[in-house]
C-alpha cells in the first residue's frame, strides 16, 4: 500500500508542529521517522492515523484522499509506546478487541474470531499466553500482543510510535529484528517513529529526518551518512562533533586545535566540520592531545574521549601499544574524513593529505 503526504501543516497555537511535510512511501517500504524531541514525529503519525486533524495538506493512502475519513475506516494498524493494552482483559481478549472494532460487515462470527485470534498469536509467536493478563507477561511479550491487536484489522499500512521504548536494550534489539522480518513476510508498508538513530538506521529502508516540523532529508541510511543535506543532519546523524575552521586554497585548518589540516573543495572562508567518533583516530605519542577517558562499547570495542585545546572529542583507537591507551596518556590525532559545510551551506568531504592509519579494532581483552 502506498502512502503519499503533501504539504502537511499542523499548528497548535503558536507552535507549528508540522510545517509543510511531504513524503511518499512505496509499496512494502519500511521507513523510520527520526528527529529530536518536539520535531513533530508523533504529530505526523497521529495525522496519518486520523487521530489528529491537519490545517493544510493532503494525505493519500493507496491513492485515496484521507480527508474526512475517520481513523477506524483507514485500515491502518497503530502501535504506540505504551501499547495501551486493556489490563482487565486477557491476551486473547485484547487481540479479539482488534477484530471486534472492525466495521460490522468485516467482523467475524464467534468461532471464526477465536480462530483468527489464535492465528495472530501464533504469528507473533506467543500462542501459549492467551489466558494471561497484561501484567502477567513481559514487556517484550506485551509488545507482541499490541502488534497482534494492530494486525487484527489486516492493515496494509502499519504505524509505530516508539514501540520499543519500554523494552531493555537486548529485548529491544531482538523484537525489532523480528518485527522487520514480519514486515517483510506480510508485505506491509511500515512507518516507525523513533528518536533512536541506531534503530532507524538498522531497520529502515529509508529514514525521514525531521527538524522543527520540517522534513529535512529523506534517504537510505548510507546516503544520510555519506551526504547529509544540512549541518543539522550532519551533526544529528552519527553523534558528530562540530568544529569551526577556515578554508584557504582548498585546505581546511582548525586554528589552535591539534588536528591535521584537511583537503576540501570549498571556497576560501569560514567553514564548519562534523567529525564522527570513528573518523577521529588517536595514536600514542606527544601530539597536543590527551586521553581523558577509555571506555568499552557493548560490541567490545574501545572508544576514547580525548582532550585537545580544552575540547573533548570522541575518537577510536589507532594503535594497540603496551600501557596504551591509559587515562592521561598523551596522544596525537588523525582525521579520516569529515563532512564540511561552507558558510553558504555548500557541503564537501574533507580528507586528509596523508593516508589515514587504519583504526585499530582491538577488543577489550588485555586492557
Ligand atoms: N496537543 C497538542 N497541543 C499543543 N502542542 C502540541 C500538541 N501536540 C504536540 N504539540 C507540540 O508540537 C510539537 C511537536 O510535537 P510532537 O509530539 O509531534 O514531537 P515529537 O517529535 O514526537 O517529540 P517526542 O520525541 O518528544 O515525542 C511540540 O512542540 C509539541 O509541544
Amino acid at each position: 500500500m502506498t502512502l503519499a503526504v503533501s504539504g502537511l501543516v499542523r499548528r497548535f497555537g503558536d507552535t507549528t508542529a508540522l510545517d509543510g511535510v511531504s513524503l511518499a512511501l512505496g509499496e512494502g517500504e519500511f521507513v523510520a521517522v527520526l528527529g529530536p524531541s518536539g520535531s513533530g514525529k508523533s504529530t505526523l503519525l497521529r495525522a496519518l492515523a486520523g487521530l489528529e486533524g491537519a490545517d493544510a495538506g493532503e494525505i493519500r493512502i493507496a491513492g485515496r484522499d484521507m480527508a474526512g475519513i475517520p481513523a477506524r475506516e483507514r485500515q491502518i494498524g497503530v502501535v504506540f509506546q505504551n501499547y495501551a493494552l486493556f489490563r482487565h482483559m486477557t491476551v486473547f481478549e485484547n487481540v479479539a478487541f482488534g477484530l471486534r472494532v472492525r466495521p460490522r460487515a468485516a467482523r467475524p462470527a464467534r468461532a471464526e474470531l477465536a480462530r483468527q485470534v489464535r492465528e495472530l498469536l501464533a504469528l507473533v509467536q506467543i500462542p501459549e499466553l492467551e489466558r494471561r493478563y497484561p501484567d502477567q507477561i513481559s514487556g517484550g511479550q506485551r509488545q507482541r500482543v499490541a502488534l497482534a491487536r494492530a494486525l487484527a484489522i489486516s492493515p496494509r499500512l502499519l504505524l509505530l510510535d516508539e514501540p520499543f521504548g519500554a523494552l531493555d536494550a537486548l529485548v529491544r534489539r531482538e523484537v525489532r529484528r523480528w518485527l522487520r522480518g514480519l514486515h517483510d513476510r506480510l508485505g506491509l508498508t511500515t512507518l516507525l517513529v523513533t528518536h533512536d538513530q541506531e534503530e532507524a538506521m538498522e531497520l529502515a529502508d529509508r529514514v525521514a529526518v525531521m527538524e522543527r516540523g520540517r522534513l529535512v532529508q529523506f534517504d537510505a541510511p548510507p546516503a544520510l551518512l555519506a551526504a547529509p543535506a544540512s549541518p543539522f543532519v550532519a551533526g544529528f546523524i552519527g553523534h558528530a562533533t562540530r568544529l569551526e575552521g577556515k578554508v584557504q586554497d582548498g585546505v581546511l585548518r582548525f586554528g589552535t586545535l591539534p588536528l591535521p589540516a584537511l583537503r576540501v573543495a570549498l571556497p576560501d572562508g569560514r567553514a564548519t566540520a562534523y567529525l564522527r567518533p570513528r573518523e577521529v583516530v588517536a595514536l600514542p605519542g606527544a601530539g597536543g592531545a590527551m586521553v581523558q577517558l577509555v571506555r568499552a562499547t557493548a560490541e567490545g570495542e574501545l572508544r576514547l574521549v580525548v582532550q585537545a585545546s580544552g575540547l573533548a572529542l570522541d575518537a577510536v583507537l589507532g594503535e594497540a601499544a603496551p600501557g596504551w591507551p591509559a587515562r592521561g596518556a598523551p596522544c596525537r590525532l588523525h582525521v579520516v574524513a569529515a563532512q564540511v559545510f561552507a558558510a553558504d551551506g555548500t557541503r564537501a568531504l574533507g580528507q586528509p593529505s596523508a593516508p589515514a592509519p587504519v583504526a585499530c579494532r582491538a577488543g577489550t581483552e588485555g586492557v
